[in-house]
């Protein structure tokens, strides 16, 4: 039912894998939302509409501070377009990047409204799977948002899909072996060391050294 004429779209806001994510004004209610475009051609090339069905439709019914809201989505010929909450101020690792290392209070207000998002979305038996610096937003009160849920999944139906960097996998994913919302809580603990040192406690050049540190 949304079509692209119900919005003013503004700047880019960034560029990602399938395509830009653009400010925009919802006409009629002035909302202010971040509309991410896709291709539909990419998508299929990449072999990834199963993933962003289930990260629409996870996303679309998380309803928390600390989880970015998803709205809704629609499409036409070429592209999907997604309406997300927008995150005034952007990527939070472009500011761990800035500042190197927080400080053991901003540490700790961050790792708690994680904390929070994550009781709320294991109470919906919803595991995320994919915690990391890049996939935080920053509100514009400075607060935490959790975006990108293409890797989580509802763990009534579990999936050994394999994700990203590795840094952030806990051993018994790293093995694609059975695993449970416990995953979330192992990312958490890698975030809280690296929101400390500004480096991840396991990294290495090498994904082999990595897992075995
Ligand atoms: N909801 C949002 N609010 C503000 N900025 C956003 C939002 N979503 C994405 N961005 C910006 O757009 C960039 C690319 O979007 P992203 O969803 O990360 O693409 P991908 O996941 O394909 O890499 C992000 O790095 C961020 O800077
Ligand atoms: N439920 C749902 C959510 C998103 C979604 O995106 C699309 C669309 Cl609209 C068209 C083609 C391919 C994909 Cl992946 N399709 C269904």
């Amino acid at each position: 039912r949304w079509t692209l004429n119900d919005f003013d779209i503004g700047k880019p806001l960034g560029r990602g894998k399938f395509g830009h994510v653009y400010i925009a004004k919802e006409k009629r209610s002035n909302h202010i939302v971040a509309l991410k475009v896709l291709f539909k051609s990419q998508l299929k090339q990449s072999q990834v509409e199963h993933q962003l069905r289930r990260e629409v439709e996870i996303q679309s019914h998380l309803r928390h501070p600390n989880i970015l809201r998803l709205y809704g989505y629609f499409y036409d010929q070429k592209r999907v377009y997604l309406i997300l909450e927008n995150a005034a101020k952007g990527e939070l690792y472009k500011e761990l990047q800035r500042c190197k290392y927080f400080s053991e209070r901003r540490a700790a207000t961050y790792i708690a409204s994680l904390a929070r998002a994550l009781i709320y979305c294991h109470g919906k038996h919803v595991i995320h799977r994919d915690i990391k610096p890049e996939n935080l937003l920053v509100g514009a009160q400075g607060d935490l948002k959790i975006a990108d849920f293409g890797w989580s999944v509802h763990t009534f139906n579990r999936r050994q899909t394999m994700c990203g960097t590795l840094d952030y996998l806990p051993p018994e994913m790293v093995e694609s072996a059975e695993h449970d919302a416990s995953v979330d809580i192992w990312s958490l603990g890698i975030l809280c060391y690296e929101f400390l040192y500004g480096i991840p406690p396991f990294e290495a050049k090498e994904h082999s050294d990595t897992y075995r540190r």
